[in-house]
This record gives structure tokens, C-alpha cells and sequence, in this order.
């Protein structure tokens, strides 16, 4: 299907704006279209003068360089950036922060998985790929999805920051490694320390407190499935676990490390999903909305149902496990 963002309707402008928004029901050429419609409504293609046959060639071959794996595919860089573009408009981050930060949120969402093997970075490390020499181990996959990113912009025509002046361009390039960057969840703790350590005094004229708010931002947007209705959210556990568990069927493969919550003989759905929103998830959002109170309703309501359900369902394993074992 053809579709022209002229066919987008009002119903499905603003629809894309709310975090509800379910992913499962459009075709890659439709979500092509719903990307070139978020620049489009945040005003960037006026802004920055970005071409619109520009944004388009930038989005194809950012289409091009993710791969067909079950999680880390072009419909996680889809919900991820949608993520970030409910959450500016939620949050109404356009009255707080300039449209070059909006412009770094966005594009960083889009390109922060690029070329995502299926492969974490411990089993970057553990195998020493190819990646992790190139980066000496320092978050080789982050530096890697950063490096395709900029290798697509170096195209001129997929380069949608070709007519903007280089100072400005130069702080879009910073801002976008930042944020990329930031999606190691391995710096999980390091960078929400550093945000609660930035809350009591938060201020938006300050561009290192700015930065940090970006990087917390697109790590929301990132992890966030389990914000989203059940019926969204749930599918994108088992490709979760899917991709999960080949990487340590192949790690048991090549006699390396297996990490445990990656073991399909150890991690259950419901035991992997409760202890990732107790400890990972509600910390990270309740902190956030400290700064956004109004995401106490749209995201953290949600993410609590969520945890219920996969306590219920915990729950019903044990006791048809201690059923069968007794
Ligand atoms: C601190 O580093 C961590 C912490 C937790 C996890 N993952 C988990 O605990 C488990 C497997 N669950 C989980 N992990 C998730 C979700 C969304 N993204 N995500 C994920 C995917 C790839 C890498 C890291 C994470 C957190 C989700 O809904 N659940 C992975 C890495
Ligand atoms: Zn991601």
C-alpha cells in the first residue's frame, strides 16, 4: 500500500501523539509514512529545511539497515521513535526545549538500533566480535548503531541536515552520539543517579541538565513496551524472549557465558517481566515524572497493570507447579 502522507487522516495524526499507539496494525510502508509525518508535524521539514525527498531517502535506508531479527528490527525503531514523539507531546516539551533537542530526540530514536545483530554487548565481548575490538569493549553496539547513523548522513541524499549551518550541525552530531550512546543499559544506573542528583533544582536553561533529560528520554522510549496496552506490549515479550534465548542457545554453542535472564531453561515470561518493571522500569519512570507529573497517568498507570498481570500470572505457575510436583 501507497501511502502519501496527504492520506494520513486527523484521527491518525493525533492517535500517532498518544502512547497507545499499536504498532501491530501497519505495514512497513505505512510506518514510513507515519516517520516522515512526525518531522513533518513537529515543523522540522520547515525549521531545519529539510527536503522532503530527503527525509525519505534517510528513512528508506534506515529501513534498509536494520535486520530481520525477532526484537531489534525496524518495528522497535518505529515504537521507540513513536515513543519519544508521544512522550514531546505528552510532556509538551516543545514550550520547554528548542526544536534542535526535539530534532536530536527524534533522529536518535530512529537510528539508536541500526544494524542490531540479535547480539548483546556481553555477548559482543565474551565472543570478541569483530565490534567489540573495533570499540575495545566500550559499548561496542551503541558505538556501532552512532557510526551507522552517521555513515547514512554522509550520504548527500539521505542527509536531511545538509542545509542546516555546521555550529548547528555540530550540536546535532554531539546530541545524537549522546543520546545513542545512552541506550546501553549497562550505564543504567550511572545515568539515573546522575538525573535524581539534577531533579531537585532541575532547569531547562541549563544544557547539561538538558542533556541528561534526552538521555533519560530516549531510555524511556526505548524499554517502554510494558507502557502500552497488553495487547501490544505482550507480543513484543516473546520476540523479546525469542531473540533472547538464540543468543544463549548460541553462547551454550560456543561454551561462553550464558546470562541467566537470557536462559530459556531458567527465565519464564512472568519471572524475567517482574523483576525488569520492579527494579529497572518504575524506578526509571517514576523518576520522570517527577519532572512530568501528567506520566503518572499516561505511563506509569499502564506499566503498574502490566506488573500486576505478570504477578497473577508468576503466581499461577508456582501453584501449578507445586500442583504437578506434589
Ligand atoms: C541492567 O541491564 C538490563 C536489565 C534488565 C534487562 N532485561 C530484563 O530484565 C528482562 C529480560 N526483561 C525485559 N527487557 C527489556 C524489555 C524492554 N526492553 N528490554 C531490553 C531489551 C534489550 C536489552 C535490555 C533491555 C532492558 C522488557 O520489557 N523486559 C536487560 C538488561
Ligand atoms: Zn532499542
Amino acid at each position: 500500500i501507497q501511502m502519501s502522507s496527504l492520506e494520513v487522516s486527523e484521527e491518525v495524526r493525533q492517535y500517532l501523539k498518544t502512547p497507545t499507539f499499536d504498532n501491530w496494525q501497519w505495514e512497513d510502508a505505512e510506518i514510513m509514512v507515519l516517520l516522515q509525518l512526525m518531522y513533518t508535524d513537529l515543523d522540522f521539514i520547515t525549521t531545519f529545511n529539510i527536503e522532503p525527498e530527503v527525509l525519505r531517502e534517510f528513512l528508506f535506508e534506515v529501513y534498509r539497515r536494520y535486520n530481520h531479527i525477532p526484537f531489534h528490527n525496524f518495528k522497535h525503531c518505529f515504537c521507540v521513535t513513536q515513543m519519544m514523539y508521544g512522550l514531546i507531546w505528552l510532556t509538551d516539551l516543545r514550550s520547554r526545549m528548542d526544536s534542535v533537542d526535539l530534532l536530536i530526540m527524534l533522529t536518535s530514536a530512529v537510528c539508536h538500533d541500526l544494524d542490531h545483530t540479535g547480539y548483546n554487548n556481553a555477548y559482543q565481548i565474551n565472543a570478541r566480535t569483530e565490534l567489540a575490538l573495533r570499540y575495545n569493549d566500550i559499548s561496542p553496539l551503541e558505538n556501532h548503531h552512532c557510526a551507522v547513523a552517521f555513515e547514512i548522513l554522509e550520504k548527500t541524499e539521505c542527509n536531511i541536515f545538509r542545509n542546516v549551518p555546521s555550529e548547528q550541525y555540530k550540536r546535532i552530531r554531539e546530541g545524537i552520539i549522546k543520546c545513542i550512546l545512552a541506550t546501553d543499559m549497562s550505564r543504567h544506573n550511572e545515568i539515573l543517579v546522575k538525573f535524581k542528583s539534577l531533579l531537585p533544582t532541575f532547569d531547562f536553561s541549563s544544557k547539561d541538565h538538558r542533556d541528561v533529560l534526552m538521555m533519560i528520554l530516549i531510555k524511556v522510549s526505548d524499554i517502554s513496551n510494558e507502557a502500552r496496552p497488553m495487547e501490544v506490549a505482550e507480543p513484543w515479550l516473546d520476540c523479546l524472549l525469542q531473540e533472547f534465548y538464540n543468543q544463549s542457545d548460541v553462547e551454550k554453542l560456543e561454551g561462553l557465558p550464558v546470562t541467566p535472564f537470557m536462559d530459556r531453561d531458567k527465565v519464564t515470561k512472568p519471572s524475567s517481566q517482574t523483576g525488569f518493571i520492579r527494579f529497572v522500569l518504575l524506578p526509571l519512570f517514576m523518576e520522570l515524572a517527577n519532572l512530568f507529573p501528567c506520566l503518572e497517568l499516561h505511563i506509569i498507570d499502564p506499566v503498574r497493570k502490566a506488573l500486576g498481570y505478570y504477578t497473577e500470572m508468576e503466581k499461577a505457575l508456582e501453584r501449578a507447579k507445586s500442583c504437578s510436583s506434589s
